[in-house]
């Protein structure tokens, strides 16, 4: 039987380079065919990505899974048919194919296909390969759905999650499981957020969806835009290969921060400024701050046209801007609308002399400077940070009745900034971009997955609500792992800042990451995590945990720490040490004094020093956590920061601490 596969993965070789060479004759010839340079530039990129992504196949398996179907009338089209699936679809010269994509609609059934719902299945075959290149074919497991077999996913998907972890994340369309797949498969008008707790595959799922809609929706999507916003850089390095090695390199992956603008914090806000910056208040105060400026005295419009005297009144344009105001547009399409309707006063005046005038002539009244100089008066010209200049130097105009006197205080510049060059904080950064899009809309994208979404502020959700307005959205989060001073509390108002109050919220309970033995170790925290959310059940009964005393949080600590390296070294596989930032100063300058090559930021040893507040998404192997007293100790939600640094480890967790562990954590270790 292996024969009959070897010889169709021959086949498809030979058919991928089939693919390979008639897609660079196409890069060739591609740019005589097309018709004009712009055409031909598109054209060439296109078939440059085609051919790259082609090129990169060789070194990855070319399928993973095998359905047959029978004849009962659940297999439908697909009766007596058997199908290769895989990360792309392959075709031959005759145009046949020989391997499907695992997006299909078809490759559902592989995924979710059981014994008790056959789906029309008979028989479903997951394919082993050789772990390092050059790939080779090891062997197969059938299941025979038809004869009430059913080993899930078993032995392939443990090889998949026991395996050491290298490098950054990877995909996971060999054993996506069948509650993971039909939240992949969500149709993109429906926006969706998934709430699981740690290694539940939030992550995996959000970007096998951001896949999969790109394969359904692929023009729509290219118009419009797919957008991946993750909470740190070193996060969206981990991510970042997965979409493109699905073939999909079109997605941008971003801070929120870096969505919003180019620029950077310059300055860094007290902790209660920050907290009433981010506030769903700052929306109505910064509303007011901008409206404001509408409706002041008018002056009247006086326009000489040879010799007839066009006039509006003040009083004429202050109604015109009452009802203007009345249709609720984006501030400068307001502007633009009050100008139109000054416009159609004058062509009336006009027309009841007996006048037509033509478009050019409307155009000419409406850039008169009279005209000008009245919309200047009652609907001026705004710039975001004028306004947010003048809400910062004395809020209480804007904030009265919305914000105490004590939360005006806070947000009041102790020292007013040169109206030039103020400096912005991060809160700063947020509330400019909520006046922009008071002021304008900006571009939306037809897809965003947010990821670590508890930690968003209202604030910020807003923001990615004003881009995803005739877009959909795929929530990621877990309420325990919020670590930020206003993460959420429940989805469902978080939702509404998102502007989906009515996606639905799934839950996703089975842990591919954390050995059990770990999450329950974290588990009790879960009193001081203040959110309500279900247990993850682990998969993994493999794993271990070691607490280790110190003497001193000095000497001794550094080298406990030093023997927990060394000792995770012995096995293959990423080690991360997790501390404060301060904390993991003192353990890095340990470990290079002895000898131990560490990363900070970037760089290919296999050890990473990576402070707890930036540990949020990634895993690896073994983790060494040092000092959680001092990490809870940190910050205000510390319990919440130290939760998701325990729940990094893939395989093993060492915890390392000369003060008293968090009384929660108590001394004893089980397993
Ligand atoms: N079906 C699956 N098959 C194989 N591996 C999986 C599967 N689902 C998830 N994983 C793996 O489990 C690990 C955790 O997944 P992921 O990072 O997506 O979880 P998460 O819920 O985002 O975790 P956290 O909240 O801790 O950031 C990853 O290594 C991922 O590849």
């Amino acid at each position: 039987m292996i024969t009959e596969e070897q010889e169709y993965l021959t086949r498809t070789r030979r058919a991928l380079a089939w693919m390979l060479d008639h897609a660079r004759m196409r890069v060739a010839t591609g740019a005589q065919i097309a018709g004009d340079r712009y055409t031909a530039e598109v054209l060439g990129r296109m078939l440059k990505s085609h051919v790259k992504e082609l090129a990169e196949e060789p070194d990855s398996p070319l399928y993973f899974g095998r359905l047959w179907f029978g004849d009962g009338p659940d297999a439908g089209e697909h009766a007596k048919q058997s199908y290769h699936i895989g990360r792309r679809r392959i075709t031959d010269e005759s145009g046949q194919t020989l391997v499907i994509d695992w997006r299909a609609p078809v490759s559902a059934r592989f995924y979710r296909a059981s014994a008790r719902d056959r789906q029309g299945v008979t028989v479903r075959r997951r394919f082993g390969w050789s772990p390092h290149p050059p790939v080779r074919l090891t062997g197969y497991e059938d299941e025979h759905l038809d004869r009430g077999e059913e080993a899930g996913t078993g032995a392939f998907l443990r090889a998949e999650i026991e395996r050491p972890r290298v490098g950054p994340m990877r995909d996971i369309i060999a054993t996506i499981q069948p509650e993971q797949d039909a939240l992949v498969r969500t149709d993109l008008a429906d926006s969706l957020c998934v709430q699981g707790g740690p290694g539940t595959g939030k992550t995996a799922v959000g970007l096998h969806r951001a896949a999969y809609l790109l394969y359904a929706h692929r023009n729509q999507l290219r118009r419009t835009g797919v957008l991946v916003v993750g909470p740190n850089p070193a996060f969206l390095s981990h991510i970042a290969a997965v979409l493109p090695t699905l073939g999909e390199i079109d997605v941008r992956q971003h801070t929120l921060d870096a969505v919003l603008t180019d620029a950077e914090p310059s300055t860094v806000d007290s902790a209660d400024a920050a907290r009433v910056k981010h506030d769903a208040r700052m929306a109505e105060v910064l509303r007011r701050a901008l409206y404001a400026r509408v409706g002041g005295p008018a002056e009247q419009v006086v326009v000489y046209d040879g010799s007839t005297v066009l006039r509006v009144s003040g009083g004429v344009i202050a109604r015109e801007v009452r009802t203007v105001l009345a249709a609720d547009l984006p501030y400068a399409a307001g502007r633009e609308r009050l100008r139109a309707r000054v416009v159609a006063l004058l062509q009336r005046q006009l027309e009841a002399r007996g006048d037509s005038p033509n478009a050019s002539v409307l155009q000419w009244l409406g850039r008169r400077p009279t005209v000008t100089a009245a919309l200047d008066a009652a609907w001026p010209k705004v710039k975001p940070a004028e306004v947010l200049h003048a809400v910062l130097t004395d809020p209480a105009p804007a904030a009265d009745g919305i914000l105490t006197a004590a939360e005006q205080d806070a947000i009041r510049w102790a020292k007013r900034p040169a109206k030039r060059a103020p400096k912005w904080s991060a809160a700063d950064l947020v509330l400019l971009d909520e006046i922009a899009g008071l002021l304008e809309h900006p571009d939306g994208f037809g897809h965003i997955v947010v990821d670590e979404a508890q930690d968003l502020s209202p604030m910020e959700c807003r923001a990615v609500a004003r881009r995803s307005r005739h877009g959909s959205l795929t929530v990621l989060g877990d309420l325990a792992q919020g670590t930020t001073p206003w993460a959420a509390a429940d989805w469902s108002a978080h939702l509404a800042s998102l502007g989906k109050p009515d996606a639905p919220i799934v839950e996703l309970t089975t842990g591919f990451r954390v050995p059990a033995v770990v999450l329950e170790y974290a588990d009790r925290l879960r009193p001081a995590l203040g959110a309500a959310v279900p247990t993850v059940h682990s998969v993994r009964s493999d794993g271990t945990l070691r607490v280790h005393e110190a003497a001193d949080a000095t000497e001794a600590l550094i080298k406990a720490a030093l023997t927990c390296v060394r000792s995770a070294l012995n096995h293959a596989g990423s080690v991360a040490i997790i501390a404060t930032a301060p904390g993991l100063e003192a353990v890095v300058a340990g470990l290079r004094a002895a000898g131990i090559p560490v990363n900070t930021g970037g760089g290919e040893a296999r050890v990473t020093a990576v402070p707890a507040a930036l540990a949020k998404g990634l895993e690896f192997d073994h983790v060494v956590v040092v000092e959680p007293a001092d990490i809870v100790a940190a910050e205000a939600r510390g319990a919440n920061r130290l939760y998701v640094a325990l729940t990094r480890a893939v395989s093993r967790l060492d915890v390392v601490h000369a003060r008293p562990l968090p009384e929660l954590l108590g001394d004893t270790v089980s397993g």
